[in-house]
């Protein structure tokens, strides 16, 4: 039995101003130890879209006290009796979901599509209330994490901690809907919004072997660093008006990383080609979508979808691609008690393209 004497301790949000750089250092209870969980001493936590919105409580009530974070990789330092794919002293990570029902007769968990389970026991990583009175999830701006080991994901040898841990949520949220939806030799697909999500979807687009990968964003200042990344194209939606037109019916399939209501939604359709489908992974605030033209829709004959992060089957394979083929994010390590800075930063649009927050005391 590995020591337990040691303390849950993170960055806070107390209330919505947290998001203004006002999270709190403090201790927090994690949810109550059982056989099937793992606990990780953390040393690396990316910066997701996601802490931003909850901590602004901008997609509805947060449960405060909350510390956010949830691509999180760590040294596993307490292992339950059931966990069976985990031991202690390995490296390890967690993304965004912590838990699901796992049951046999659960349509999703049985199919390993865990990340759709339609049952009260899902919960995300932080911010979420646990359906068995085991309380509350904290994240990983913090010290340890405790997370269910189903749940748990052993990182391998090949990536480093602080490219593997934004892979975690930003990756597979990107990486699972390529997948699912196609992209590969053959296809043209576009990435809309490249932030943090959308980098990952250039990368990952051109891994799975897409012919071309357009990356589509507001700004002219990015074409530079997102050709580098890899992608083949590049457009700047500010800067020239008639982009729509000029890229009319060029792609099979779009990720839209854009969280905007303001978004040009009927723009980006417009550059599907006929049986092309546009995939929505950002979330805006209140859930809307600006105003969709149905007859866009039917006179293309498109697609619109969405997608939530990733299966622990799909985060595996990701890794393993990323190992594998040796897929470089561009990551900026900052460390861990300058997390209130580093959430300033990404408010005022600063990274490239990915911030992960480094604990100077495991790392
Ligand atoms: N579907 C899921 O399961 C899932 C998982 C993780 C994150 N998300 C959501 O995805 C979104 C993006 O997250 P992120 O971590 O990449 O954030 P990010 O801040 O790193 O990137 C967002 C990018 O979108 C760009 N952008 C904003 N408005 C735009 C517009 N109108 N047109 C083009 N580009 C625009 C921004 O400049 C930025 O580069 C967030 O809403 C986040 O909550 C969803
Ligand atoms: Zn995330």
């Amino acid at each position: 039995m590995a020591s337990t004497d040691y303390k849950f301790e993170g960055w806070l949000g107390h209330d919505a101003d947290s998001v203004n750089g006002n999270m709190k250092w403090g201790e927090f209870e994690p949810k109550k130890w059982t056989e099937d969980d793992v606990d990780i001493q953390i040393t690396h936590c990316g910066i997701c879209g996601s802490d931003l919105h909850t901590l602004s409580a901008g997609w509805g009530a947060t449960p405060f006290p909350c510390c956010v974070g949830h691509e999180i990789v760590g040294k596993a330092v307490r292992v339950g009796k059931n966990v069976k794919n985990i031991a202690v002293g390995d490296r390890v990570g967690v993304g965004a979901q912590a838990m699901s029902c796992q049951k046999d007769d659960c349509p999703e968990c049985s199919a390993g599509l865990e990340n759709y389970c339609g049952r009260p026991q899902k919960a995300n990583t932080y911010g979420d209330v646990y359906a068995d009175g085991q309380g509350k999830s904290y994240g990983g701006y913090a010290d340890y994490n405790r997370t269910n080991g189903h749940f748990v994901i052993k990182i391998p040898e090949g990536l480093a901690s602080e490219d593997a841990a934004p892979m975690l949520c930003g990756g597979v949220t990107v990486y699972s809907p390529l997948k699912t939806n196609g992209c590969g030799p053959g296809k043209t697909v576009g990435i809309v919004g490249v932030g943090g999500l959308g980098h990952f979807g250039v990368l990952f687009a051109k891994a799975l072997g897409a012919d071309r990968v357009v990356g589509i964003s507001r700004k002219a200042e990015k074409r530079d660093e997102v050709l580098k990344l890899g992608a083949d194209e590049y457009i700047a939606t500010d800067d020239d008006e008639d982009w729509a037109t000029k890229g009319r019916r060029s792609l099979d399939l779009i990720v839209s990383t854009v969280s905007s209501e303001k978004m040009p939604m009927n723009d980006y359709l417009k550059l599907l080609k006929v049986g092309g489908s546009l995939i929505q992974v950002g979330a805006p605030d209140k859930g809307n979508l600006p105003p969709i033209n149905v007859f866009i829709l039917l006179g293309n004959g498109i697609k619109i979808g969405g997608s939530g992060v990733g299966s622990p089957d799909e985060i595996r394979e990701m890794l393993e691609l990323a190992a594998e083929k040796g897929i470089k994010p561009w990551v900026e390590k900052r460390p861990l008690k300058d997390a209130n800075q580093a959430i300033l930063d990404v408010k005022a649009g600063k990274p490239r393209f990915r911030y992960v927050l480094v604990n100077e005391k495991h790392a």
